[in-house]
């Protein structure tokens, strides 16, 4: 087995001294207000083991990482249906892209990009009488952590500025692929990208993607089926249009969010976070895929 503790130091040593750590998100404006020198490391191994370096015990918004959580739960209550309404195509574009949407007649190319997240939000609004508080006991149940709750200043935030999220909200209702009021998707929506979540807990939320459905408790939460494709997803379009580069660099299915986090994982092995708050032109944490891919060449375990 590798020494894990020593390649995430090493990681954390090398990289710490990167002097170019991208942009923090700006358009969030509470993402702004992050320290852009936070760096930190979860490593949550399929056995049960894990290892830390730098801020992994701190809270950060999770953003789109909410993405692959909430495709969970709708891909229980949909099961094949639930590609009629999106795509699982990659992109090739950036997250909150709307053109795509309009030339596809509004379906969105996957789940992860803004539109598509939108779509599952819909289906989450339709089928639960309280989705924002369903969605909470979901995250909560399989990291078995009451603790974790939504961020209300990021929540403001995404609210008065999220005018793409508006925008493509309103060309799904327009295309009939939204059932529910355009509000009260978007509401939804902004909170499941609120959720304020640690590396730890992020590598424990994650943990059932990498162990065939079971979370850490050994509960299963999800078809081993789904998490096949979810994982395919992931990997083909995690990243937005730098799928291709994660891939190549790193070779893990992952998700990323504007936050600065990064999930990613082996099935049947382990499950990494990292966090770094500087975002390339991509969006996508500078430090954070810079990390993973030192961290598969290191211990020599990717997909590839
Ligand atoms: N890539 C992201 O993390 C985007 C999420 C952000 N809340 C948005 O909708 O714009």
């Amino acid at each position: 087995m590798p020494d894990y503790q020593s390649i995430l130091e090493d990681i954390y040593q090398k990289l710490s001294l990167d002097p170019d750590r991208g942009e923090v998100a700006s358009y969030i404006p509470e993402l702004a207000n992050v320290d852009p020198n936070a760096f930190g490391i979860y490593l949550q191994l399929v056995n049960g083991e894990s290892y830390e370096v730098g801020l992994s015990q701190t809270h950060i918004s999770i953003q789109s990482i909410s993405k692959v959580l909430t495709l969970a739960m709708a891909i229980h209550i949909e099961g094949l249906n639930l590609w009629e309404r999106v795509d699982i195509e990659p992109s090739g574009n950036p997250f909150n892209q709307l053109s795509l949407l309009e030339l596809e007649s509004g379906i969105p190319r996957n789940p992860l990009i803004n539109a598509g997240a939108l779509v599952i939000a819909d289906v989450l609004v339709t089928h639960f009488k309280e989705p924002k508080k369903e969605f909470l006991e979901f995250v909560r149940t399989v990291t078995n952590d009451q603790s974790i709750d939504y961020d209300q200043k990021v929540l403001e935030s995404e609210f008065s500025t999220g005018f793409r999220n508006y925008a493509a909200a309103n060309l799904l209702k327009a295309y009939d692929n939204l059932h529910n009021d355009v509000e009260e998707v978007l509401d939804f929506y902004f909170h499941q990208c609120s959720l304020s979540m640690t590396c730890a807990q992020l590598a424990k939320a994650f943990y059932m993607f990498a162990n065939k459905g079971k979370d850490m408790q050994g509960i299963p939460r999800l078809k081993k089926r789904y998490v096949k494709r979810i994982n395919a997803i992931m990997l083909t379009s995690g990243f937005y249009d730098e799928a291709g580069e994660f891939a190549f660099e790193v070779g893990l299915p992952g998700k990323s969010g504007v936050g600065g986090g990064i999930i990613a994982l082996l099935p049947n092995e382990f499950v990494i976070s990292v966090w770094s708050p500087g975002l390339n032109e991509k969006g996508n944490s500078k430090l954070g895929m810079e990390a993973l891919e030192m961290f598969t060449t290191q211990s020599n375990l990717s997909i590839f």
